[in-house]
């Protein structure tokens, strides 16, 4: 085996080259912002860093080819255990070779274990497995001791230090003359008593941290790259002068990374995927011109002040617009989210209608020709590596406006695509029997919209349009997108205009008040996991979570109702009207496909990502995931309580969302999925700045309690808005982690009853690339989706589940988040069965 040669040489050698292997999705990327953080101001991730997974190449290739480049290694956290080859990939063979050749590596978790592994250290599963939990660290030996010279990994590091941990293994013992234990657990973590299902304290003791007692191999059993972690910084910083300590005495061939080893890069690879079947050019110009010319908008405000209605803005003036329309597109965020209404129609001249099915590797481009049909006006074959989503990307590119008739408008949304992206567009193919008739991602280009904007005062809606004049694209069918004559476009704004100030002065009969008890439906929806078999599979779960494989899995289940027929808009407006009335939430949508009979109405309270300018020359994103639910207790009718009684509700609900923040096994699940998502982001991060600007506040709704974090992240320049979806996608809030395996394991998991296990629209995103460049999406949950020519309505339902799950309070948390979307579903059966509908 080749090793590097040792001698003295006093050369600066520029900044560390560092290899960072992946076992997996394991929170790796937050490491390499760890990194990043100590690279000299102005180098570059890309020169310096390189990413690669533990079994992208073959082991020969990484010591032949990378190793000998490579001053420093990091490996990575990972489901499994260090002992299987499918989990640990080339990782022992590299520890082995860090060994023999005296390179610097510092395992993480499952790379701490596998460094114990390597030298006949026991790994086996601990008394108690601890996820997301933050432990105290006591120092037990210093380094100095055993090697002389070389900087500590805890140097400035107090004792007893406080570390979150990911684990379910752990080395038990260790051989004496090879390794020396640095650091153990103290204090108590929390863990569930079998016998009560209570949760108690018991005590941790496991090894934390250990070294060779020779060559600098270290390996922690915690994570210092969580969000939660104190020292994560310091503790890396510390292993970057170890580093630094070894490499001054190697000879390397060249200080910097050679380009042919940095283009094997994992972040490499992807950037040039991504820039391949991208109209943007290698260093994120744009390169429209290159099509010819781009969309224009045009857009007039109309002042609301006058609006004498109730509060419910925007429902009326969607009544008063799209009541009617065949094919009704609403984003209804007036409350919070956005504080914006979008209401726009998906059968316009200028609209059409693009549809992707998982395993077809082709894009329908349909046109709306009538209430329920549609016309195909494109097929579009997928090439090589292209996915829907850099197809999707390159058409969102040449969508884009690229001057405005007008002052732009203050809202996020200028026209552009809007629709939804199905779970199962995370994999690669989809073997279950589609059932539904919904394809898997399918958006809809709106070339005219109204957008009421609530934030202003006094409220204002714009009116606005694109134009397309002049406009050449790489497809035949995009010449259809838009208006093409300008004075179409004015005589339309005018037209809508006309209508809204009509609209302003009808006179407003008042409200009816409509009680919430005045629900008598029997409408039953089966879930299709039965409660036992929802149980029995929590506690398959749990074994996996023990074994190690799983930190947290997201269970779901669909719950289904064939009755509530939804036939035309009109009927699946009604059913989104009663289910706003019952639980308004943030993100607010309606969506009706006619042609196919199928339609999706959502009460999400759940972002799942938005990007945005921040000044001229930043682009970020922001991602805000909810873990921890709790049920609200019912508000008593203020007309029908005494002040005492409804203070009394309102101090016992604010209680509640205090124990919901301060409950250790929420704010577990909260961090684990908060850590995903630093990663997620941290794949499109423009130099790893990912930031948590606010961790676990709660937020409430109608009928539960939310806790829910803010992620951001300034977007690297040539990372476009459906890239950015991409990466992120599936939600890590509807997963659990780490990401890849849980996914697998819920397949598992959901399809064990022979139905499947398809979570079609549910667990997707559902929102908008808005056409000057931004984007806002939701997480698909508290939603009806009606499929199956319109026979059907599925509500879709579930949470996480960690070592700490009690089964029957995780499906009574089921429980509680269908009753959010229930009632209206109930309301709108017993009003189609009346023949009234209640606007
Ligand atoms: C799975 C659902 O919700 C997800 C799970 C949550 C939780 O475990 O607390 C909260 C919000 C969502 O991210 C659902 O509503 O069906
Ligand atoms: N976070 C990790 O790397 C986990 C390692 C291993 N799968 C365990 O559960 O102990």
């Amino acid at each position: 085996m080749p090793a590097p040669t040792f001698t003295s040489s006093s050369a600066s050698l520029g900044p560390l080259r560092t290899l960072l292997v992946d076992n997996y999705d394991s929170y790796t990327l937050n490491l390499l912002q760890l990194l990043v953080q100590q690279l000299p101001a102005g180098s570059s991730v890309l020169d310096n860093i390189i990413v690669i997974r533990n079994d992208q190449y073959s082991w020969t290739t990484v010591r032949d080819f990378i190793l000998p480049h490579i001053d420093s290694v990091v490996i990575s956290p990972g489901p499994g255990s260090p002992d299987r080859k499918d989990d640990f990939g080339m990782c022992d063979d590299l520890i082995r070779y860090a060994h023999m050749a005296g390179l610097p590596a510092l395992g993480v978790c499952l790379g701490h274990q596998g460094i114990a592994a390597a030298f006949g250290g026991n790994v086996q599963q601990c008394a108690v497995p601890v996820h997301g939990q933050t432990s105290r660290v006591q120092l037990v030996a210093t380094e100095q001791e055993t090697v002389t010279g070389e900087p500590g990994l805890f140097d400035g590091v107090p004792n007893l230090f406080k570390v979150v941990r990911y684990h379910s293994l752990a080395v038990s013992d260790i051989p004496n003359e090879q390794l020396l234990v640095l650091a153990r657990a103290a204090g108590t973590v929390k863990a569930l008593d079998p016998a009560t299902n209570q949760i108690i304290d018991v005590e941790s003791r496991e090894i934390m941290a250990l070294r060779h007692r020779t060559q600098p191999l270290f390996g922690v059993q915690f994570h210092p790259e969580s969000i939660c972690s104190e020292y994560g910084a310091r503790i890396l910083q510390n292993f970057g002068a170890i580093s630094r300590h070894h490499r001054n005495g190697v000879i390397r061939a060249k200080p910097t990374l050679p380009a042919d080893v940095l283009s094997l890069s994992l972040l490499a690879q992807d950037n040039r995927m991504w820039q391949r079947h991208s109209f943007n050019g290698d260093d994120g110009t744009s390169v429209y011109q290159k099509v010819g010319g781009m969309m224009r908008l045009v857009c007039e405000a109309v002042d609301l002040s006058e609006y004498t209605g109730d509060d419910d803005i925007g429902g009326d003036l969607f009544g008063y617009l799209y009541g009617n329309d065949p094919a009704p597109i609403w984003l209804d965020s007036a409350s919070t989210g956005g504080g914006m209404s979008v209401m726009a129609s998906a059968q316009t001249t200028g609209s059409l209608t693009v549809r992707y099915s998982v395993g077809e590797r082709r894009v329908k481009v349909v046109r709306l020709t009538s209430a329920n049909s549609s016309v195909l006006v494109g097929d579009d074959a997928l090439s090589g590596d292209e996915t829907f989503w850099t197809w999707m990307q390159a058409i969102v590119d040449q969508t884009r406006i690229s001057e405005s008739s007008t002052e732009p408008p203050q809202c996020s949304f200028q026209c552009g695509w809007v629709g939804y992206f199905g779970y199962e567009m995370s994999q690669a193919d989809n073997a279950s029997d589609c059932e539904d008739r919904l394809p898997d991602a399918q958006l809809t280009f709106v070339d005219r919209c109204v957008v009421v904007d609530h934030k202003s005062k006094p409220p204002r809606a714009f009116v606005m349009a694109l134009v397309a004049d002049n406009y050449q694209s790489s497809q035949s069918w995009m010449s259809e997108l838009g208006f093409h004559c300008p004075n179409d476009a004015s005589a339309w704004i005018s037209r809508q205009i006309s209508s809204i100030r009509l609209w302003l002065t009808l006179p407003r009969p008042k409200p009816k008040s409509v009680s919430k008890a005045a629900v008598s439906s029997a409408v039953t929806m089966e879930p299709d996991i039965s409660r036992d078999d929802y149980v029995a599979a929590i506690a398959r779960a749990k074994q996996w979570i023990a074994q190690g494989e799983s930190y947290e899995i997201c269970l779901t289940t669909q719950f289904r109702h064939s009755g509530a027929t939804v036939r035309s808009a009109r009927e699946m407006l009604a059913l989104y009207k009663c289910m706003r009335r019952h639980n308004p939430a943030p993100y607010g949508a309606l969506l009706w496909l006619g042609d196919i009979g199928a339609g999706v109405a959502s009460c999400s309270p759940e972002r799942f990502l938005c990007t945005f300018q921040k000044d001229t020359r930043e682009r970020w994103v922001e991602m805000k995931p909810i873990k921890g639910t709790c049920r609200r207790l019912p508000r008593p009718d203020a007309r029908l309580c005494s002040p005492s009684d409804l203070e009394k509700w309102e101090r016992d609900d604010e209680q509640r969302a205090r124990q919901l923040q301060q409950d250790a096994k929420e704010r577990a699940e909260n961090l684990m999925i908060v850590d995903l998502i630093r990663h997620d982001l941290n794949s499109i991060a423009h130099n790893a700045n990912v930031q948590v600007p606010q961790l676990m506040a709660i937020e409430s709704y109608a009928s539960v309690h939310q806790m829910v974090t803010t992620v951001r992240a300034q977007l690297r320049s040539s990372v476009g808005d459906v890239a950015a979806l991409a990466h992120c996608f599936p939600p890590g809030s509807m997963t659990g982690a780490p990401k890849l395996r849980t996914v697998r394991l819920l397949k598992e998991l959901e399809a064990a009853n022979g139905k499947g296990g398809r979570r079609g629209v549910y667990s997707g995103c559902l929102g908008f690339f808005s056409a000057h460049g931004q984007a806002d999406w939701s997480v698909v949950i508290r939603t009806a989706v009606v499929d199956q020519g319109g026979s059907r309505v599925s509500v879709g339902a579930g949470g996480a589940l960690t070592i700490l799950s009690d089964p029957s309070a995780e499906w009574a948390e089921v429980e509680t988040k269908l009753q959010s979307v229930l009632p209206g579903i109930r309301q709108y059966c017993d009003d189609r069965q009346k023949g009234v509908f209640i606007d």
